[in-house]
């Protein structure tokens, strides 16, 4: 069964399998990183503000491409660290450091894009709900 074997070393067999020890990697990551679960509610409070100013389908379309490109960095970001942390066992290395430094990198540019992107839809709309 899917996670029953926790010691499961070889591959998964069935779709199902896949799926829940996906689901319990999603987990595990909000769960471990603080940042995760920043994202994870800054990511609500921006579809709910896009569901009270009553966005149009296609700026859907980046406010859901910004929240899915902002968790799959931060994801790749903890994988970087937990791989890292693997191999260096939290001793000293320059190169666990230059990678740990660009893996969050990565997730400041899509953050910074994000922000940007979201910043001309919504600031728009504020605008126009403040002078009308
Ligand atoms: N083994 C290491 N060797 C060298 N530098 C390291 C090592 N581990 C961590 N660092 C440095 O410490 C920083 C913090 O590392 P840590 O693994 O705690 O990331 P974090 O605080 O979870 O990062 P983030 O805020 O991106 O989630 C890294 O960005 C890196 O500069």
């Amino acid at each position: 069964m899917a996670l029953k074997d926790k010691r499961q070393t070889e591959k998964n067999h069935t779709f199902i399998q896949s799926l829940a020890h996906a689901s319990h990697g999603v987990a595990r990551m909000f769960k471990q990183e603080k940042n995760m679960r920043v994202h994870g509610g800054l990511a609500i409070l921006v579809i709910l503000l896009a569901i009270v100013l009553q966005i149009s389908i296609f700026e859907w379309y980046w406010v859901l491409a910004c929240i899915g490109g902002m968790l799959v960095t931060e994801t790749f970001n903890t994988i970087s660290e937990n791989l890292v942390d693997l191999i260096t066992g939290k001793t000293y290395s320059e190169l666990g450091k230059h990678i740990k430094d660009m893996a969050a990198g990565g997730v400041l540019i899509c953050a910074i894009f994000s922000a940007m992107i979201g910043l001309c839809i919504f600031i728009p709309k504020i605008w126009n709900l403040i002078i009308h």
